[in-house]
């Protein structure tokens, strides 16, 4: 079977063939950045993480494009309310997400776009709406005609009469269900000039606008969370494809992460930060956690989870480590088993891959008790290719969160190397050697926990 992805907007599991032969083009609605980031925030950065990392087994060029909403409403409120400029109050929340996916090990995406860059592109995309009789200016404010464009609702399902855009009222509309291209300035607020007056952005045609800069007219997948396939999407859709584009070929959604049943957000309170996480859990222990359900599904938060999920990563860590120890170092090229491929191509299924990785572990297990060295690294060499695809190899896992540099690994060489000297001090009961090696791995900010599948190290400020 060829990779299967389920397509939003065709209700249905479709082959993925890419417009281009031997590239995949990805577009993901980054973050309105507005505040600090919680672990639902992150679950689309991700999950499309994910997708490109099985995309670029197959494809040579994968681009992943995420944008940054540095104006918005809310930013401008936010900014106000603590007597701050938007554009810190924006560039500082900013930071704080790109934190969190790279202490996740997101891979940096190939371009993260400020929709603030991109007022030219904006303005281009509404003259052409406006030429082809698709928007209208009213009153210094720009908007789309949904009624001029007949497949308007196709992507979320809706039938035209049911449309609410969830914009508040406008004197200017045509129809109440048209919506927003682009908002006349008000004052003390930032603007930009058009040929219709100046303002500022609606979300929705900012995205238009950086998708279509990077990844051209049409291209592959445009992911992001349920919320977003209306009315954000059906309006991205819409607008590009009245302008002449062709625009996502697939579309793919994730589902929420809950509490107690309630999305995660801001606005109920019910929100888990990734910083909070991150004092409790290794960051290795946390992407698993949410990358490990299938995007699909929701993901409840809770403790007991999270603590399975913990544990699972480490039978994966301690075997592959167990190995470095007994055999030396450990490739990370080694095959996928059949089942393992099959569970990522219908559809990214993470479980069924994550089930796959661990009869691997267990397999590698069973041959280092029988003193079956070479079955235990093929097995630790094919875990550590599958778990590279989730962003979980536990030997890589540093390496991939920064800018894919040997740092991380190289200083991983080092410890192990240490932590097999101390292993030897132990053997010839060299007690104070051993306490010895452990101090100084411990001066340099690397803390060591002993158990019983052998000693696990951590950099103190992970
Ligand atoms: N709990 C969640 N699970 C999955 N994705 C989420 C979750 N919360 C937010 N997102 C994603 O992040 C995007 C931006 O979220 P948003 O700023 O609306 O956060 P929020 O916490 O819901 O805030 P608010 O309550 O103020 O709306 C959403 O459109 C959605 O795609
Ligand atoms: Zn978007």
């Amino acid at each position: 079977m060829s990779l299967h992805l389920y397509d939003t907007a065709s209700r249905s599991m479709r082959e993925f063939v890419p417009q281009v032969s031997g590239t995949a083009s990805i577009y993901v609605c980054g973050a309105t950045v507005q505040g600090v980031p919680h672990i639902g925030h992150v679950r689309s950065g991700l999950n499309f993480d994910v997708l490109r990392r099985w995309l670029a087994r197959t494809y040579e060029d994968v681009r992943l494009v995420r944008n940054v909403t540095d104006i918005d409403d809310k930013i401008l409120a936010k900014a106000a309310e603590h007597g701050r400029p938007w554009w810190e109050w924006a560039y500082a929340h900013e930071r704080a997400f790109e934190d969190a996916y790279t202490s996740l090990g997101c891979l940096p995406p190939s371009y993260a776009p400020r929709a603030t860059g991109h007022v030219t592109q904006m303005v281009e995309l509404m003259q052409r709406l406006v030429d082809r009789g698709h928007a209208y200016a009213a009153q210094g404010d720009v908007y789309f005609s949904v009624t001029s464009f007949p497949e308007y609702g196709a992507l979320s399902g809706q039938r035209l009469e049911e449309v609410h855009q969830g914009e508040s009222a406008a004197q200017g509309k045509r129809d109440p269900r048209d919506f927003t291209l682009w908002k006349a300035a008000k004052p003390g607020e930032p603007s930009w000039p058009t040929p219709w007056g100046a303002g500022r952005p609606g979300w929705h045609l900012e995205c238009s606008a950086m998708a279509t800069a990077y990844l051209g007219g049409t291209f592959d997948i445009h992911g992001g969370g349920i919320d977003l396939i209306f009315p954000h999407h059906e309006n991205e859709q819409a607008q590009s494809r009245a302008a002449g584009d062709g625009f996502s070929r697939y579309w793919m959604h994730n589902a929420w992460v809950t509490l107690s049943g309630e999305k995660m957000s801001k606005s109920l309170g019910n929100t888990v930060s990734i910083p909070t996480l991150l004092e409790q859990v290794r960051a290795p222990e946390l992407r698993y956690y949410l990358v490990g359900p299938h995007y699909r599904s929701t993901i409840e938060f809770s403790q007991e989870a999270l603590d399975e999920s913990v544990s699972a990563y480490r039978r994966i860590e301690s075997f592959v480590r167990r190995v470095v120890e007994r055999t030396g170092a450990v490739g990370d090229d080694g095959g996928f088993s059949a089942q393992f491929v099959a569970s990522m191509d219908d559809d990214m299924g993470t479980p069924g891959a994550l089930a796959e990785i661990h009869k691997r572990v267990r397999e590698g297990n069973t041959a280092l008790e029988a003193g079956n060295d070479l079955g235990a690294r093929a097995a630790a060499e094919s875990v550590r290719a599958m778990t590279a695809v989730l962003g979980v190899d536990p030997l890589r896992w540093h390496d991939t969160s920064a800018d894919g540099s040997g740092g991380r690994q190289a200083l991983a060489t080092l410890v192990e190397h240490v932590l097999e000297e101390r292993v030897k001090a132990r053997k010839e009961k060299d007690f104070a050697r051993a306490d010895a090696l452990r101090d100084h791995l411990l001066q340099a900010g690397i803390a060591v926990e002993d158990t019983p599948d052998g000693p696990l190290w951590t950099l103190k400020d992970d």
